[in-house]
């Protein structure tokens, strides 16, 4: 029988989450179908399951730095000593990953699609298609120490985008997210990770909330879906980003399907002092700096990376969009990537009890 067998060696005791069979006394439960499997955390106290916990924020420092700068320890983000290899399951490894963080490689059902998750940051660095291409980049300069934030992939920008009262781009890149549960079917392997405050956070931003992230990949389609619940007992507005960043050939690459959107250009000379205008091109290429966040955008734009694929990037539930390359600025990396975002810039506010829920569907076309 297969099992789902979450396992560190973080502290002394090595940590299990063994489903088969499902046992009272085990913090999470196995549901078997005819050809699925699934797991899911109880509520039970976090201590109940060492793994879960010791991934969860609580080993967060609470010192509040500027941005990036010493916000985690970076141990609790890591598989330590990682002798007892991480078992795996349909669908779903937990391993040690770049710098010893713990990150979780999930394959379609039929193997031809595998995306890497980090934990620290909710992090998706890697997604490769069927035909073998990985759609998605990681900077060269991107350190993998858990002091800061993952320069790459599709990170998480929450409860804001950009500079603002508090550091650029939040702090849900910069922390660490729980696995609540992993599941695979016929035709797709889901992962869910929770984030829910710290010290840390608190530090930076007074309030209570679950956030939750559900990661599906099926064959060359791979879809999330984001979840921010107010939790406290009072209101709060927040905005938010997914920062996805995009091999590309930056020579080569264009974004089509928003002409005629409101845009703010963020001049590189001074991005303090954005310029309104409307978008009048159908097609958006990467001739230079380009740092744009579009205002009600469609749902979907049609990403030509310049390397023989395009994407679809299509949304529910995000208002809006972002356009960044560094070009000059960034000169290791910039030939190689382009980030089209899907964002909520104008503030969402939740009540009490109240949730917001935004999802993005990559695929090639
Ligand atoms: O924090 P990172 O990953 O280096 O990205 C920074 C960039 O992120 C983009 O989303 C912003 O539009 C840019 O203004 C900003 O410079």
């Amino acid at each position: 029988m297969a099992l789902l067998k979450l396992s560190s060696t973080l502290s002394t005791s090595a940590v299990s989450v063994v489903l088969s069979p499902p046992r009272s006394s085990s913090p999470a439960s196995l549901t078997a179908h005819s050809n699925a499997l699934s797991w899911k955390r109880s509520s039970l106290p976090s201590q109940a399951s060492p793994l879960l916990s010791t991934m969860s924020s609580r080993a967060l420092p609470s010192g509040v730095a500027s941005p990036c700068a010493s916000q985690a320890t970076g141990v609790s983000a890591k598989l330590a000593d990682d002798s007892s290899a991480p078992h795996e399951t349909k669908g779903v490894k937990v391993q040690s990953g770049e710098g010893g963080l713990t990150k979780v490689v999930l394959s379609s059902p039929d193997g031809s699609n595998e995306a890497q998750v980090y934990l620290f940051g909710a992090c998706i660095t890697s997604w490769k298609t069927s035909d073998g291409k990985d759609l998605l980049f990681v900077r060269p300069d991107a350190i993998f120490t858990g002091q800061k934030p993952i320069s790459g992939g599709i990170p998480h920008c929450f409860p804001q985008f950009g500079p603002g009262p508090i550091q650029q781009h939040g702090f849900a890149r910069n922390m660490l997210w729980v696995i609540e549960s992993a599941q695979s079917d016929d035709e797709t392997t889901t992962l869910v990770l929770s984030l829910q405050p710290s010290d840390y956070s608190r530090k930076i931003w007074l309030h209570e909330f679950s956030n939750t992230y559900k990661i599906v990949l099926g064959v060359d389609k791979l879809t999330t879906e984001l979840t921010v619940k107010n939790t406290d007992t009072n209101p709060f507005s927040f905005t938010a980003a997914l920062h996805s960043y995009f091999r590309a050939d930056i020579s080569k690459t264009s974004v089509a399907g928003l002409k005629g959107c409101t845009k703010l250009d963020k001049p590189y000379e001074d991005p303090a002092n954005p310029i309104q205008g409307l978008e009048d091109r159908n097609v958006i290429e990467f001739p230079g700096f380009v740092d744009t966040m579009y205002k009600n955008t469609p749902d979907e734009l049609l990403l030509d990376n310049g390397l023989g694929t395009k994407i679809s990037v299509r949304n529910d539930g995000w208002t809006d969009a972002v356009l960044w390359n560094p070009h000059l600025t960034l000169n290791s990396s910039y030939k190689d990537f382009v980030c089209v975002e899907n964002a909520q810039l104008v503030p969402v506010e939740l009540q009490p009890g109240e949730s917001w829920t935004a999802k993005q569907y990559l695929n090639p076309v």
